[in-house]
């Protein structure tokens, strides 16, 4: 057994040893409570409600016209500018039509309007490739952590030997083929973006995608908030960086993203039709701290459900995730250990008070110095 496969064997014992059934939220809004279970309440000092919450628009950045030399070099510069700044910028003209991110959302709706044994049935939590897939809770790893108050559908969209679509939705009859198409353009956006982004870092255009080569994995989660009775005293989705290369994301219209950035969280109100885009850890870590993987986390809301539809892109198991040596020098020293990426994303997964944790903990004696 590999270091990756130890690591995800004692998560799976992790979660066979936590107290079951942890009710979904969308079972504890249809009993319509006044009062949110203890399990969600978080210590007043982390409220969300206790936060400054700032609306300033994320970087809007238009992928439009990239064939143009300088149109090109523009847009790198702006990328980089807000893979530095924010970690996270919008697209338009992304190229993803917006028929297909409709009809995406729909029938995300739909499954997610099916009763509760209806999903249950078609998407049973299970052990999947590197932690639990399927519909329900699937974040929940310790008995004694605040809960979030949302429940998830996850799955992988690619590569092939990782979809096992037997256990994706039944219902409705075009969720497959929309998902799949979907994934598709995902990916095709992803290597778009990431040779911008190698591009912003002075590297080769195919720098990060031959290092992801072989067979990088796309797996989706769909974040299903219902309304809550007390908003300000949960979480939605606590605050996380996230684990993987480069993370694709829009919602249904109803605002709840925050992202933090210089110790202020700002809610993110998209353009109509825009992708989200954020940084992950391991292109920090490439990226030798260059761009950042920036916390963000999700708030609830009193009256409306929440969507979100987040693809995410990581690399296989056995690549390893280091800074880039072009990168390095006397003046920028190698930041982090490198680590296996099916590593660090159990190191990741097991870790319950998320915030930056795991990426900080491979932080190296010499970065200390340096203002990451
Ligand atoms: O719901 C959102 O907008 C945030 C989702 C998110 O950050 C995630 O799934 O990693
Ligand atoms: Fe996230």
């Amino acid at each position: 057994m590999d270091s990756s496969s130890a690591a995800y064997d004692a998560l799976l014992k992790q979660f066979e040893r936590l107290q079951r059934p942890i009710d979904l939220v969308q079972t504890l809004h249809e009993r319509q409570l006044k009062e949110v279970p203890a399990r969600y309440i978080l210590p007043s000092d982390r409220r969300p409600s206790r936060s400054l919450q700032l609306h300033q628009s994320l970087p809007v950045i238009d992928l439009a016209g990239l064939e143009d030399i300088d149109q090109r070099s523009k847009t790198v510069r702006q990328l980089a500018q807000a893979s530095q700044e924010w970690g996270f910028f919008q697209i338009i003209n992304h190229g993803i039509p917006l028929s297909l991110l409709e009809s995406v959302k729909r029938i995300s709706q739909d499954f997610f309007d099916l009763s509760l044994e209806e999903k249950q049935k078609q998407c049973p939590v299970r052990p999947g490739i590197h932690r639990l897939e399927g519909y329900g809770r699937l974040f929940d790893i310790s008995d004694d952590m605040v809960l979030d108050w949302v429940d998830a559908l996850i799955h992988y969209i690619s590569p092939e030997w990782a979809k096992a679509v037997e256990h994706w939705p039944k219902t409705p009859s075009t969720y497959r083929e929309t998902y799949e198409k979907y994934g598709e353009e995902v990916m095709g956006l992803i290597e778009k973006l990431l040779g911008l982004l190698s591009e912003g870092l002075g590297l080769d255009p195919n720098y990060i995608q031959n290092l992801i080569n072989k067979e990088p994995l796309l797996r989706l989660r769909i974040n299903y908030y219902p309304p809550c009775p007390q908003p300000d005293m949960v979480n939605g989705l606590k605050s996380h960086s996230d684990v993987g290369m480069l993370t694709v994301l829009f919602d249904d219209g109803v605002d709840g993203l925050q992202v933090l950035k210089d110790e202020d969280w700002f809610t993110v109100s998209p353009v109509p039709g825009a992708l989200i885009i954020n940084i992950g850890d391991m292109l920090q870590i490439l990226s030798n701290g260059k761009y950042k993987s920036a916390e963000h986390r999700a708030v609830a809301n009193k009256n409306q459900h929440r969507m979100s539809i987040v693809m995410f892109l990581s690399p296989e198991d056995d690549v390893l995730i280091g800074a880039a040596p072009e990168l390095i020098d006397e003046a920028h020293p190698s930041l982090y250990k490198a680590i296996k990426a099916g590593v660090y994303g159990t190191v990741y997964m097991s870790e319950d008070n998320r915030g930056k944790g795991p990426l900080d903990a491979l932080l190296l004696e010499q970065a200390k110095q340096v203002n990451v």
